[in-house]
């Protein structure tokens, strides 16, 4: 079935949306320019004696599990019982789920407060839902990503949808998931060498936030921001040479493509 998202109306943004990232050291910088070439604000604050005044005026809120240590558990727990307190749009990337009990139980506190959007890779995902997994750090394996191994993992994120009504969850891979309790879509743009630079599975995740905090919808914001960064994936991979050109071009076409009619090139289905 076609999908009922009209995503001319992704952008331009209109509001500069500010997205409090607490995130992980290695994707950081690319995260907080990224927001900026679409035209949000980034704000990378994790100290919770700031929350109370920041939380005023800030659009969106955005947490990463990939670089933890006890002060960042502090952060993450304290920013997401703000958010619950002052119903702020927020995304939780369960970044490097599955590698160890500590990131495990975060993630898993993370989610209990019910947040806007639960993302992850597949293989993330897959380790979240209790499925075999066999995803390396916080990279995921083609393993997991044959059609068998995809409705699996659409089965179970619909169950666990139950018990969290208000969440809707991004399975990125090849393909990617958008699954809630209403709704099931399959997306299907980007190129392969998305998988082979650190940081975009973040990027997406800051994207998503962004698009939350300018006013849309939780399966709009998700399906534009994945559309929308994996079409100028594959923009860029028709100027570039190199794995480093790809990263670089991929993050510039992200100034670029919006003015662009990107949205005719959006491949995806609502199963
Ligand atoms: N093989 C692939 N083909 C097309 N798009 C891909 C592929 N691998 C990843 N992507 C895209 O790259 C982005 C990051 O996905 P992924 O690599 O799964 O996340 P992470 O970086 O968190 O592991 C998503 O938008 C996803 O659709
Ligand atoms: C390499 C690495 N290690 C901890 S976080 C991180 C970046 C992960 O970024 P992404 O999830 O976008 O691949
Ligand atoms: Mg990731």
């Amino acid at each position: 079935m076609k999908m009922n998202i009209d995503f001319s109306k992704i952008f331009p943004l209109e509001n500069a949306p500010l997205v409090q990232c607490i995130t992980n050291e290695i994707t950081c910088e690319s995260m907080a320019n990224a927001l900026l070439y679409i035209g949000a604000k980034p704000i990378m604050a994790d100290d919770p004696r700031e929350f109370s005044q920041l939380f005023e005026k800030t659009s969106a809120l955005l947490l990463n599990l990939g670089h933890l240590s006890e002060q960042r558990q502090e952060s993450l727990l304290a920013a997401s019982s703000y958010a619950t307190r002052t119903r702020k749009p927020t995304v939780v990337d369960l970044v490097g789920y599955g590698v160890s009990d500590i990131r495990n139980q975060i993630g898993v506190s993370l989610v209990e407060t019910h947040p806007t959007v639960v993302k992850g890779n597949i293989s993330e995902l897959r380790h979240f839902c209790g499925l075999p997994s066999q995803g390396r750090g916080v990279d995921s394996s083609m393993w997991d990503q044959g059609e068998d191994n995809l409705n699996e993992l659409i089965d179970a994120l619909q169950e666990i949808g139950g018990i969290y009504p208000a969440t809707t969850f991004l399975a990125t891979g090849q393909k990617d998931l958008v699954v809630n309790q209403k709704q099931v879509i399959v997306l299907n743009n980007g190129v392969d060498e998305l998988d082979r630079f650190t940081g975009t599975g973040d990027i997406v995740g800051a994207i998503i936030a962004a698009l939350l905090g300018e006013g849309h919808g939780s399966t709009e914001a998700i399906a534009g921001a994945v559309s929308y960064f994996n079409i100028c994936g594959e923009k860029a991979k028709q100027l570039s040479f190199g794995l480093a050109d790809f990263r670089q071009q991929t993050l510039n076409q992200l100034s670029l493509q919006m003015s662009e009619k990107w949205y005719e090139q959006v491949k995806g289905w609502e199963k």
